[in-house]
Formats: structure tokens, C-alpha cells, sequence
């Protein structure tokens, strides 16, 4: 198929004949003119001499209107004027006996194909009006109509006239088949990156596990069911105790390999109405549904503990892992999934207080643990007052060539006593308590004046990344922390992209959809962090204008061991280019990683393998 019809079919997504379709119609219609002008200047007949002179120069116009591009007035035309010569023809020679009208029909297919509706059927109605006036100039005696013996004049026209249509009829079918090939395809593909997402946004990758999403669904469910029989329902909170130090020792192959194992063991322990997924990291979660007892529930408990304890090889070593457990009841804990994972959260903190490897059903004292966060977030508001914030920048970088086109801020905390401190050890309580909002500021702050200062030191222009927590688009005003981030500083609004996660997307309240249309409106860019993890789907990375998304780092560190990632990552990309955002791969540790990356399209790489996190005279000492 030729390039054109390619091209067209892409723009508007259904067939539309090309140029040089149209062009090579309009020059086969020149020569059958011209065939049947030659035939009409040996006989003699003026008539027909004038009407193919006609039609010629009608083609040739119409072939000018196709060259530049006009085909809405060329089709039209160029129909319209060969329905007026042969209707003329017929009526000055032989009437309905005539083998012009064999280009009724042809036109009538043409027209179905190539012009509009009103085209098709104010052709129809012409050619029905004249068959009429035909029929009654005969009836009325004026014109005598007889039909002209056989011969090869007559056979010249008639075949001449099939030729041209079954030629014109051929090509548009062959464009219309190919181009059905092609949409079809599409759709296959598309299909495809729709179906791995749609798993994606229900299981976790490594251990195929369903997810938090799925999990939420089923506890919402067996709750439905436990309020008719009047059972239980248990949610149990489990941690691998120590998992970060064989992460650490052994590497993070060996840590998903214990994952993994964690997985398939836990699988094994519950019964079929029972689920087990992955919330996240080290923790998983098991529904207990119908629960007759506590006894029963217990039970349970030592069977996990019981199979989880058999040793392990990890790396040619043997190893023993233990769990802690933390355990929420319906009805009595609480009736909905938030509360009854919170509750059996704080259950297996105390679990892991306790010395590990030892479940806890919750209870209200437990609470109790929340004075540490309240004493945290006494600490952190202290260390807002003293400045004890910094950030540290990590270089994101063009996979192609390795140019340093963005920098993602990362907040640290030097703390007067504990050295400095990572986010992970206190984001949740700033989010908890609203200091995510004041601290969001300073970060957002800190972050453009920082990137102000470093193109005054010769950085080319790239982009300056900063996380976002959904605590900070819901309470504070955001738009204008973002307006006066980038006033008082005098950064481009366009070197400034903004880090959402999925499930702040999740809840698509029309306030959350006006706030990012209103900062896509300011300049900013939007991407999504760590995509893949959450609740990925199509329809909101189009609603919210989306520019970029960073795959999340547990995708990217298998990708070359674990082929199901590798299929998650690829869709992933080809997914984000067929919506025309740019990719970024996060927590790219290794050069094998990068390859297989840039060969498979991703546009942007982060990692430990280009640089850590580092403070913002070392990042701008490394890019010089
Ligand atoms: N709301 C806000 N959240 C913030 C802010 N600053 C950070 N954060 C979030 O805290 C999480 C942990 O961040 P951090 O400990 O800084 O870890 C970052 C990188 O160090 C780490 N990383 C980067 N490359 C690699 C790698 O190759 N291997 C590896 N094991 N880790 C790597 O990833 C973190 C950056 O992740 P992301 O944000 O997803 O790009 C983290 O979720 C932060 O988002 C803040 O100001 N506000």
C-alpha cells in the first residue's frame, strides 16, 4: 500500500481514498474519454465528439482540484459532470437502449464511496429523473428511441465503460481492505496493552498476588455476606520480620525470590473463599471471611507461622523468616476495609514490638502508639521552625544520549541527633497530621530557587521535578503554592513538572479534574510517579492531560530476569506513546537494565546507575 493511503488513514482513523488514488482514477476516466472521442471523431458524430471534449476537460479539472488537494470539490464535480454527459448522450441517442447507462450504477458506487451522503443521493434522484424523462419524451412521440445493432463501436463504448468502472471499483476496494487490515491491527494492539493493564491494575507483578485494589473489593464483599450469616470477617496484616536486612545482605533478586516464596506459602495456608495479596513491599494481607470463632481464627494464625518457618535456601544459604501479624475483626474492629487496615496495622506494630514473630488482635489500647506519631509531629513542625529540611537532587537523563534533562527534588531531613534522615521515615505522619502542606511549600519553593541559582551557573534548561502527596491537592491551596513558587522565584512554569501518584488520581472528583486543569493552564507539566503500581488506567491519563509517566522502580529492577515485568514495561511504553506522553524508567541500578530500556523506546532513565540522590552543589559539581 502506498504511502499516502497510509498517511490519511492515520489522521482520521477510517478510510479516505488518497491523492494518488483519486489522481489515478481521474486519469483513467482521461483515456476512456479520449478512447470513445477517438471512436466518436472516425464516425463522425459531433455530438458525441463535443460531450467527450467536455468530459475530458472536466477530468483534467478535477485532477487539478486532486493535486492541490480539493477533493471535497473535485468528487463532487467530476461525478456530477459525467452524470450530465452521459445523461445528455442517452438522451440524444439511443435512450435506455444506450450502453452509457451501464455508468449509472459505476457513478452511483463512486459516489457511495467517495462523496457525501447528499452527493450519493442527489445523483440517485437525477438519474431516476432522467430515466423518467427518458421514458416520457419516448411515450410523447418526440424522440424515437431504437436500439443500434451489435458491433465492435458499440462493444468499444460498452467495455470501455466496464473497464473503467471495475478499475475505479478495484483500487477503492483494495484501499478500503487494506486499511480495515490496519485498523484491525490497531485495535489488536490496543486490546492487548488494555488487557495487561486492566491484570496489572488488580495484581502485583512479582508475586501475582491481587493487589490492594482487589483486596479492598473482596473484603467490601465478604463483609456484605458475614452481615447476613452473622459471621466474622478477619483482615490480617503480615510483615516479613528483618526482610530489609536480607534485602540489603543478600540483594533485591534474592529479596523478590523471598517474596515470592512468602507468597506461594501463604496461598497454600488459606481455604477458597479465603484471599492473600500484596500490599506492598515486605507487608502482605489475608481475608479471613466466614470466620465461626476465634479458635478458628487462631488456628489459622499457627498454620501460617507454622509453613512460614520452614527454612528456605536464598543464594545457596538457608535461611528461617518469621511474620508479624496484626489482626482486625468485623464487626467488632469496624465495618469498612480503611478501618479495619488501620486497626490491624496498629495490631502488627505492636506484633513487631513485641520482639517479632508474634501476632496481636487489635485492641483500643493500642492506641497508644499514636502518641510516638503525635511526638513525631511535635518534632517535625520544630524542625519546619529551624529549618532542618534539605533537599537533594537526583539527575533523570535522555536514554538516547545520555544528556541530563531533568532533576527530581527528594526531601531529607537533618535531624539534630538521628544524622540525616529519608522521607519514607516521616511523610506519613506530616500527611497525617497536614504538615505535608507547609513542608510542600518549602519543597516547592526551595526547589525552583534552587534551579533558578543553577541556570545562572550555566545549566542548560531542564526540568525541575517535585513530588506531590494528595494531602497537598486536597487541603491548602496548591494552585497558588505553585503560582507563588514560580512568581517569586521567576522560574519558567515549563521547566517545573509536578509528581502525582495514581491513586491521587483515583478519586476523579470534578475539584481534583479543575485543580490540574487549572495548573496544566499556569504551564506546569504533570507526570505520574511510579505507574504501574496503583490503579492504572486509559481514561484518566487522558482526562487529566497527563505529559509523562514514570514507571515504578519494583517493573524496572526484574525487567531482565522476570519476563512478566518485561511484558508490563513494554506495554507500558508502547501504551504511553500511542497517547503521545514520554516515559520515564525509575530505579534503573545496572547497565544491562539501561539497554534493554532504550532499546524497547523508553525516553528517560533515573537510577542509582547515573547517580543517587545527592545534595545541590554535588549534582550541579557532576554535571559540569
Ligand atoms: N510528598 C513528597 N514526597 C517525597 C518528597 N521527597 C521524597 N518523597 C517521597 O519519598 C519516597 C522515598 O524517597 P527517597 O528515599 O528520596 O527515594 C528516592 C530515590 O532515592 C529512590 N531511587 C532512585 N533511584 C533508585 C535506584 O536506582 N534504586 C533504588 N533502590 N532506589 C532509587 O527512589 C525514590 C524516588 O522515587 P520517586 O519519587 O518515585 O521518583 C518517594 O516515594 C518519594 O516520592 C517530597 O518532597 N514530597
Amino acid at each position: 500500500m502506498d504511502a499516502d493511503v497510509k498517511k490519511d488513514e492515520k489522521v482520521h482513523g477510517s478510510y479516505r481514498p488518497s491523492i494518488q488514488r483519486l489522481t489515478h482514477i481521474a486519469d483513467l476516466l482521461c483515456i476512456v474519454l479520449l478512447v470513445i472521442g477517438g471512436r466518436a471523431v472516425a464516425l463522425g458524430g459531433e455530438l458525441d465528439i463535443l460531450l467527450s471534449t467536455l468530459g475530458v476537460v472536466a477530468a483534467l479539472v478535477g485532477r487539478y482540484l486532486i493535486q492541490r488537494e480539493r477533493t471535497e470539490l473535485a468528487v463532487p464535480l467530476l461525478l456530477g459532470v459525467m452524470m450530465v454527459l452521459v445523461s445528455v448522450s442517452m438522451v440524444v441517442n439511443q435512450g435506455l437502449f444506450s450502453g452509457a447507462l451501464l455508468s449509472y450504477p459505476c457513478l452511483l458506487i463512486a459516489a457511495g464511496m467517495l462523496a457525501s451522503r447528499r452527493v450519493f443521493l442527489g445523483l440517485l434522484v437525477s438519474m431516476l429523473g432522467m430515466v423518467a424523462l427518458i421514458t416520457w419524451i419516448s411515450l410523447n412521440g418526440m424522440h424515437t428511441y431504437v436500439a443500434v445493432p451489435h458491433g465492435p463501436g458499440r462493444m468499444l463504448v460498452v467495455s470501455s465503460l466496464l473497464v473503467l468502472g471495475a478499475v475505479a471499483i478495484w483500487l477503492l476496494a483494495n484501499d478500503l481492505h487494506h486499511a480495515r487490515e490496519n485498523l484491525d491491527h490497531e485495535i489488536f494492539q490496543l486490546e492487548n496493552s488494555q488487557a495487561s493493564l486492566n491484570y496489572l491494575a488488580q495484581h502485583d507483578p512479582l508475586t501475582d498476588l491481587p493487589n490492594r485494589s482487589l483486596i479492598e473489593e473482596r473484603v467490601g464483599n465478604a463483609i456484605n455476606r458475614a452481615r447476613q450469616s452473622g459471621k466474622m470477617v478477619a483482615l490480617l496484616f503480615l510483615d516479613l520480620d528483618h526482610f530489609k536486612i536480607i534485602n540489603d545482605s543478600l540483594g533485591h533478586i534474592a529479596g523478590d525470590q523471598l517474596l515470592r516464596e512468602i507468597a506461594s506459602r501463604l496461598k497454600k495456608v488459606v481455604r477458597g473463599g479465603d484471599s492473600v495479596s500484596r500490599q506492598g513491599g515486605d507487608e502482605f494481607l489475608i481475608v479471613l471471611a466466614e470466620v465461626d470463632s476465634v479458635d478458628a481464627m487462631t488456628a489459622v494464625l499457627l498454620r501460617i507461622q507454622t509453613l512460614v518457618a520452614q527454612p528456605l535456601t536464598l543464594q545457596d544459604m538457608e535461611l528461617v523468616v518469621s511474620l508479624s501479624i496484626g489482626i482486625s475483626v468485623y464487626p467488632q474492629d469496624g465495618d469498612d476495609f480503611g478501618t479495619l487496615l488501620k486497626k490491624a496495622d496498629t495490631a502488627m506494630y505492636q506484633a513487631k514490638s513485641a520482639g517479632r514473630n508474634a501476632y496481636r488482635l487489635f485492641s483500643d489500647e493500642m492506641s497508644a502508639d499514636t502518641y510516638a506519631r503525635l511526638g513525631m509531629e511535635q518534632d517535625l513542625r520544630q524542625a519546619l521552625v529551624r529549618n532542618e529540611f534539605e533537599l537533594h537532587y537526583q539527575p533523570i537523563v535522555d536514554m538516547r544520549d545520555g544528556r541530563v534533562v531533568a532533576v527530581e527534588a527528594l526531601l531529607r531531613w537533618r535531624h539534630p541527633e538521628r544524622g540525616m534522615v529519608g522521607p519514607d521515615a516521616f511523610i506519613q505522619v506530616a500527611e497525617q497530621s497536614g504538615l505535608i502542606v507547609e513542608m510542600g511549600i518549602w519543597v516547592l519553593q526551595q526547589a525552583c530557587q534552587q534551579m533558578v541559582i543553577w541556570q545562572g551557573e550555566g545549566l542548560p534548561e531542564v526540568l525541575i521535578s517535585v513530588n506531590l502527596s494528595a494531602v497537598q491537592m486536597h487541603r491548602g491551596d496548591l494552585e497558588q503554592s505553585v503560582r507563588d513558587a514560580l512568581q517569586r522565584t521567576g522560574l519558567k512554569a515549563s521547566l517545573l513538572e509536578l509528581e502525582l501518584t495514581e491513586s491521587m488520581l483515583l478519586h476523579d472528583s470534578e475539584a481534583s479534574i479543575l485543580l490540574l486543569q487549572r495548573l496544566k493552564q499556569l504551564g506546569v507539566k504533570l507526570a505520574i510517579d511510579d505507574f504501574g503500581t496503583g490503579y492504572s488506567n486509559l481514561s484518566y491519563l487522558q482526562r487529566f492531560q497527563v505529559d509523562r509517566l514514570k514507571i515504578d522502580r519494583s517493573f524496572v529492577q526484574s525487567i531482565i530476569s522476570n519476563e512478566q515485568n518485561r511484558a508490563i514495561v513494554t506495554a507500558i511504553i508502547q501504551m504511553a506513546h500511542s497517547l503521545e506522553l514520554e516515559t520515564t524508567a525509575e530505579g534503573i541500578e545496572d547497565e544491562a537494565t539501561r539497554q534493554l530500556l532504550a532499546a524497547l523506546g523508553c525516553d528517560c532513565g533515573q537510577g542509582y546507575l547515573f547517580s543517587r540522590p545527592v545534595s545541590a552543589s554535588k549534582f550541579m559539581a557532576q554535571v559540569r
